[in-house]
């Protein structure tokens, strides 16, 4: 029996940006190995779904314009933009001291990752998230609020709608395989993580550190590649002013070849969130 998982979510999205009937795409499921019942809920459950509209819309990014942005108490530099998907590497996010001392502080707190399971919307363990990680709670000590207010100045978005910021630390053969930061709505497990804040509209990927082989954060569909280098960061939006998701955003974690490989990542919400 086939697996439900992003790649058969952006193969949906791309089908219904091409105008494909929802019975063929329902058929070509169930040749694949899909339980008709699940095909149906999946392929029905998209076109329903205002979020999953047929073209993404690019609207404006929140982020400022310009070579530089002031993110309050240092100057951030844009290295690379990308209209669709949107996505930016940013320079400068974080000094190596502040990335030092948040590995220090994360390094006795660390936990195999948990993914959640698109069918029942629980936290699990899984062989495609080889990763540790913690979690530093919303402006939990003056330290993080310092690096959670950058962030939300950074994103121009409020910093009540991130989550609490999430630190992973990869080891050699550590991957994240390709996937969606937001909820994606047909899975029966979205709507619990939903209810509280909204979607998840854009992702921060702060690098810690300089990885010695591997582990760059991939975009497959988009084609794109970036390269862990401490301090700098890379920036994506998925959900735009019209509640629709942007499946190009798809992306991983390839697996670290040489070295470890330390991340934090914010996420944030449409609205309020904690
Ligand atoms: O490890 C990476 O570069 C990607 C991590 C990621 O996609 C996530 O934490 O959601
Ligand atoms: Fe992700």
């Amino acid at each position: 029996m086939s697996e439900w998982n992003a790649e058969w979510q952006a193969w949906l999205s791309d089908n219904r940006t091409r105008g494909c009937s929802v019975e063929s795409m329902i058929a070509a499921m169930v040749g694949a190995g899909f339980p008709l019942e699940v095909a149906r809920r999946q392929v029905e459950g998209a076109a329903a779904s205002p979020a999953v509209e047929a073209a993404y819309r690019y609207d404006r990014m929140p982020v400022a314009a310009g070579n530089r942005i002031d993110v309050g108490d240092r100057m951030v530099t844009v290295a690379l933009r990308c209209e669709r998907p949107q996505v930016l590497v940013l320079d400068g996010v974080l000094s190596s001291a502040e990335c030092e001392e948040i590995m220090a502080r994360s390094r006795d707190k660390l936990r195999r990752s948990t993914t959640v399971d698109p069918l029942t919307g629980k936290e699990d363990v899984i062989d495609r998230r080889t990763s540790e990680g913690t979690f530093f709670a919303r402006c939990e000590d003056d330290f993080i609020r310092s690096i959670d207010e950058r962030v939300a100045r950074l994103m121009n978005w409020p910093l009540e709608n991130g989550e609490g910021l999430q630190i992973l630390r990869y080891g050699v053969g550590g991957e994240y395989t390709p996937h969606f930061d937001y909820f994606p709505p047909a899975d029966p497990g979205s709507a619990a993580h939903v209810a509280q804040g909204g979607q998840r509209v854009a992702t921060l990927i702060i690098y810690l550190n300089d990885v010695a082989e591997g582990g760059a954060t991939i975009f497959p569909d988009a084609g794109l590649t970036v390269t862990p280098r401490q301090g700098s960061a890379v920036y994506f939006r998925y959900g735009n002013q019209a509640g629709q998701l942007d499946a190009m955003t798809l992306h991983g974690g390839a697996p670290v070849e040489g070295g470890e490989k330390w991340i934090m990542t914010k996420w944030m919400r449409e609205r309020r969130y904690g």
